[in-house]
């Protein structure tokens, strides 16, 4: 049986570091799509070499040509800009949304069966446009987002309570930006609710808000201590986990920017819900009951991304 075959269209620093991940697990040949001609040559060069010490047997190829994803089987975007400090990822906007056009129309014309994971900036309303864009089905395109914030938060958890970060779990909803709703009730160690552990001594109400607002500013920590661009390594692993539970069906639960089409009262929006990832795509929405106080925070962090996609389609009429 061939191979399946990985498109991953920006070969920049998350777009290397998906190659390597997914050379390293084997989960398929490699094209590597960049505008920058040689990038992607060089990087795949550079990744194969590191195959005979590795063992593996993945095939990569850099390309400046969209008929050589043909056939693929995934592809995650992180074609465009990154942040750098001082600005937002909604600053993005424009000049990315102008990217998500030419790499949706590329994915339409030669992998319209792919599954598509986008990770590009400001990424619910980049995700919503590359899905108008490519005309491919609503739950064969998503964002990748509340995974990587979700490992944020499980990885401050596991810092304060001293355990090992495999008992922790945790669910960031909402869209990726200064108002994403990392949830204590749906966050646990080892099954235990953290407003328990709040009541239990293990922890306060403060530190958890502190945590919280740690993981709300996870980008831009990171954005401003490399100064020259953003997070790469926890969000390519994000994306390569969301990907391997497509390609294997794997039927994980995760959070992720899925189309929302009445799910958790949002109507025709991307926005991070809890999902179910298997062979399908994105399965399903897990319609999750949400308490006043969280509900109030997620209708506040959907406003935002609403106003974004508003944007998105005042500069592009085609979406409009
Ligand atoms: N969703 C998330 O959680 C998350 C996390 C980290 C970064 N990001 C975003 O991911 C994006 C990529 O980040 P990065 O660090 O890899 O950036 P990067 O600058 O290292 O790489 C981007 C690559 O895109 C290429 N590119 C630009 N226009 C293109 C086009 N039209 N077609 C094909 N390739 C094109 C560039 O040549 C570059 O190699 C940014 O927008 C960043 O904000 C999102
Ligand atoms: O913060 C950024 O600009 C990149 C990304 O969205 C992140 O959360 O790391």
């Amino acid at each position: 049986m061939a191979r399946p075959k990985i498109a991953l269209i920006g070969a920049g620093q998350i777009g290397g570091t998906l190659a390597h991940l997914a050379a390293m697990k084997e989960l398929g040949d490699v094209v590597l799509f960049d505008i920058a001609e040689g990038v992607p040559e060089g990087k795949s060069l550079d990744i194969a070499e590191s195959g005979p010490s590795e063992g593996f047997d993945a095939k990569l190829k850099g390309t400046q040509d969209y008929a050589d994803i043909a056939g693929a089987d995934v592809c995650i975007v992180t074609a465009g800009v990154a942040r750098k400090p001082g600005m937002s990822r909604d600053d993005l906007l424009g000049i990315n949304l102008k990217v998500m056009k030419s790499v949706g129309e590329g994915i339409r014309d030669n992998a319209p069966d792919a599954f598509v994971i986008c990770i590009t900036n400001p990424l619910d309303a980049m995700v919503w446009a590359l899905q108008k864009f490519s005309g491919l089905p609503t739950e064969k395109v998503c964002g990748m987002a509340g995974v990587l914030d979700s490992a944020r938060f499980r990885h401050f958890l596991a810092e304060e309570f001293n355990v090992s970060m495999k008992d922790v779990t945790a669910f960031v909803l909402g869209g990726h930006g200064d108002t994403m709703v990392p949830s204590l009730r749906y966050s646990t160690v080892a099954g235990i609710p953290l407003p328990d552990l709040i009541s239990m001594g293990w922890t306060t109400k403060e530190k958890m808000d502190a945590i919280v607002q740690r993981t709300r500013d996870g980008g831009a920590e990171i954005v401003g201590l490399l100064k020259t661009g953003s997070a790469f390594y926890a969000p390519a692993t994000s994306a390569i986990e969301m990907a391997e539970a497509y390609l294997k069906d794997q039927k994980r639960v995760l959070p992720c920017a899925a189309h929302c089409d009445g799910d958790l009262g949002v109507k025709d929006m991307y926005v991070g819900v809890p999902t179910v990832i298997g062979a399908g795509g994105i399965e399903r929405v897990v319609n999750i009951k949400l308490t006043k106080e969280e509900q109030e925070m997620f209708d506040a962090s959907v406003t935002a991304v609403k106003g974004l996609v508003e944007a998105c389609k005042a500069i592009d009429s085609s979406l409009a």
